[in-house]
């Protein structure tokens, strides 16, 4: 594993040290003395030399007869913990779990100590309380009372939208439709599902149609929807088809990472007219393709060109943008009876959260062109463009008023079974249907958790079932769960982005791949594992639920360490609801109850746990299990976990105090990925080459080489 620096481990927080009311309490030497010894015991466990759990058990009890002495009311509490601590050991034993009292303990061989398994609710950092300032939301209308029938649209194209069941138009489209129509330039900002797709392929549908000529394959393509992810192209493209269904010469298609090329340009030998495309398989064909050539473009449409802009892709289309405009000054080319030149290339640029770097790219760009931002009462002519683009930009963003937003705060040993839960109470244990979207920072984490439900809590062994870690086979599902990310092959990323759009109910694991753009029908839950690396992402995760006035509902996860990035939000006029961790995990208690039982079974017999406590340990248990009972099972874990301290360490400077890697206990994270430790101490021999390794190169020269960019991580890579 790629180690965090070494100044960095030494300060890993455990968590479970003392609360700021107890350091206080920890004012004479002796105690101070307890404190160091553990802290040396921590960096030992970090560096991969294990501390036994005698040494380990000796602190608790210190710690406790310390606690005994003073009568702070913390003290009291944390008195409460360590007792239940010592009595949980005890639970555990009669659950059937490894033992792990000191007597049994010594009795067991040194490889079954790998397997204790530890308590989930002990020695969890103190949840702190949180001020939520109460900020008053940008909010957005989304209809606009105007007819698209109004429009200067052709009949057939109006017939077209009303079979589409679209007969008023939204808020951006009533502004930004004539505007286009007219020829403008535009720069378009309105908030996540309020319609932007048809707000840009309406007039530009219109415009292709009415043309003295008619648009024949052999035009070549005359426009051009750059979108950042195959996902989105998908979309774009079966929009654009349902619209020319009324004027069916003008021709569709779509280039994206992933396909055959092959079978790409033979498409485009054909002939397309609206292209839909990501930005680096097109910069592949207009380089490689003869028969590609944008000589004849009329219209430039950058959906979601804030994203587009990122450092991912700026180099991209940088270089495509160049290209075009080279193309069409060289070829005194004649398209439609007028010579082309650059004024004739109508640039539209959208999204739900503008940049700078698109402002900056619509200044330069964009010729006379009209700025549309919905959250402004009106919208206004280019004059003022760079104006209304910092006003509106940077700062505050609309998020749909029908989205219900929450936190919850968890410890990060808890956070796998939270999650389990949430999708357990949804998925199956509700009378009512849901679909949820849970956003993961990696696509190894996707991989692993995906598997690792359907393993576990969405199988259903009937009552034969009495071990649910083995015998795969025989099982059934219970609800859909699919899995999205950039690695997986094409073909099976658009099986799952069609499927997961057609489900009545089901969940979708998946990285930032599907944060932008996507209309995925009837989701009412967004569930963000991590916090995103921006605001602007997560304006985006979460607008993929409460689309169009439908309502819909975001739960964020976060560790007691990152509560600060509340007050982020808060800046950006985003305020989030409580939720409590307890009322997540009370899904576990319909879960055991729902588990069969089977006479003979130890596990099946024992009586179903009543508690909260008890269950959610059952069912963390019950997902170790799995994991450490396949053989690929426990190395895919423990890559999830890597990836997923590595993903921590790439979070934007101006975030970096709330989520630092020093904030992070890998032993409590490692039970976020149902390992018993964190990896660093199982793998010590190439952990210790790595850091050799480490020690040859320079801290700058590794930090370089090594260190993933957030971007880059979100892998928007479009092929
Ligand atoms: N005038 C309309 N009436 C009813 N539904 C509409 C209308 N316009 C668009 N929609 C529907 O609203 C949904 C969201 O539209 P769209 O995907 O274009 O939103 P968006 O603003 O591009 O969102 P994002 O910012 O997330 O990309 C689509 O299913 C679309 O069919």
């Amino acid at each position: 594993m790629d180690l965090p620096d070494s100044s960095l481990l030494l300060n890993i927080n455990l968590g479970d040290g003392p609360t700021k009311s107890n350091k206080q309490s920890y004012g004479n030497d002796k105690k101070k003395r307890i404190k160091k010894r553990k802290f040396s015991k921590i960096k030992k466990f970090i560096a991969g030399n294990k501390v036994s759990r005698k040494e380990l058990g000796t602190y608790d009890e210190a710690r406790l007869k310390q606690n005994t002495e003073t009568s702070d009311t913390t003290n009291r509490k944390n008195n409460e913990q360590l007792t239940s601590k010592l009595s949980e050991k005890v639970i555990s034993q009669k659950d059937g779990a490894p033992a792990t009292t000191e007597s049994s303990r010594k009795a067991q061989p040194r490889t079954q100590s790998k397997h204790v398994i530890s308590s989930l609710f002990n020695k969890n950092p103190d949840i702190p309380s949180i001020n939520q300032k109460d900020v008053k939301r940008n909010e957005e209308k989304i209809f606009s009372k105007k007819l698209f029938s109004e429009l200067p649209l052709h009949p057939h194209l109006i017939s077209t939208l009303d079979k589409m069941c679209l007969a008023e138009m939204t808020e951006v489209q009533q502004q930004a439709v004539p505007h286009i129509l007219q020829g403008r330039d535009a720069l378009i900002k309105s908030q996540t599902g309020s319609g932007k797709t048809l707000a840009y392929a309406v007039p530009l549908v219109q415009s292709l149609r009415s043309k003295a000529r008619q648009i024949r394959r052999a035009d070549g393509v005359l426009a051009v929807v750059l979108v950042p992810t195959r996902e989105l192209a998908l979309q774009s493209l079966a929009v654009l088809k349902k619209l020319v269904q009324s004027c069916i010469w003008i021709v569709p298609g779509m280039v994206i990472g992933g396909e055959s090329r092959k079978s790409e340009k033979a498409r485009l030998r054909k002939g397309i007219n609206i292209l839909v495309a990501t930005p680096g398989r097109l910069l592949e064909h207009s380089t490689c393709t003869n028969s590609l050539n944008f000589s004849r473009l009329e219209y430039l449409i950058i959906d979601e060109a804030d994203r587009l802009l990122d450092m991912g892709f700026e180099k991209d289309v940088t270089k495509l943008m160049n290209c075009i405009l080279e193309q069409r000054q060289n070829t005194s080319c004649v398209g439609f009876g007028e010579e082309a030149s650059r004024s004739d290339l109508q640039m539209i640029l959208l999204s739900a959260t503008l940049s700078t770097d698109v402002k900056r790219l619509a200044s330069v760009a964009l010729t006379d062109p009209v700025t549309i931002n919905i959250s402004d009462t009106s919208s206004s002519d280019g004059s003022n463009i760079s104006h209304q683009a910092t006003d509106s930009c940077e700062g505050a963003f609309s998020l749909p008023s029908s989205l219900n937003q929450y936190y919850t705060i968890t410890p990060s040993k808890l956070r796998l079974v939270t999650l389990a839960a949430f999708i357990l109470d949804k998925c199956k244990h509700s009378s009512s249907k849901h679909k949820v979207i849970v956003f993961l920072p990696t696509q190894e984490v996707v991989q692993f958790y995906y598997m690792l439900f359907e393993g576990t809590i969405n199988t259903d062994k009937g009552d034969d079932s009495s071990d649910i870690s083995d015998d795969d086979e025989a099982s059934t599902t219970i609800f859909d769960i699919f899995a999205l990310h950039g690695d997986m092959e094409q073909k099976y990323r658009t099986e799952v982005f069609q499927r997961f759009a057609a489900t009545e109910s089901g969940v979708l694991l998946c990285t930032d791949v599907a944060a932008r753009g996507l209309h995925l029908p009837s989701v009412d839950w967004i569930v963000q594992l991590c916090a995103p690396a921006s605001t602007e992402d997560y304006v985006h995760r979460v607008g993929r639920t409460a689309r169009i006035g439908v309502i819909g509902n975001a739960l964020l996860f976060l560790l007691p360490s990152e509560v600060k990035y509340l007050e982020t939000l808060n800046s950006s006029k985003i305020s989030l609801k409580s939720i409590e961790m307890n009322s997540v995990l009370k899904a576990c208690l319909a879960e055991s109850a729902s588990l069969p039982k089977k006479s003979g079974n130890r596990r099946a017999d024992r009586q179903a746990p009543q508690r909260i406590q008890e269950a959610a340990t059952a069912l963390q248990q019950s997902m170790e299990e799995w994991t450490y009972n396949g053989g690929e099972r426990l190395a895919q874990a423990k890559s999830a976990f890597q990836s997923f301290v590595r993903s921590y360490t790439t979070y934007p400077a101006s975030v970096k105090d709330i989520f630092h890697l020093k904030h992070l206990h890998l032993g409590h994270l490692a039970k976020s990925f149902c390992l018993r430790e964190a990896p660093t101490a199982m793998t010590g021999g190439s952990t210790s080459k790595k850091m050799d390794k480490r020690k040859r190169l320079s801290r700058k020269a590794y930090h370089q080489a090594k260190k993933p960019r957030h971007d880059k991580m979100s892998e928007f890579a479009s092929g």
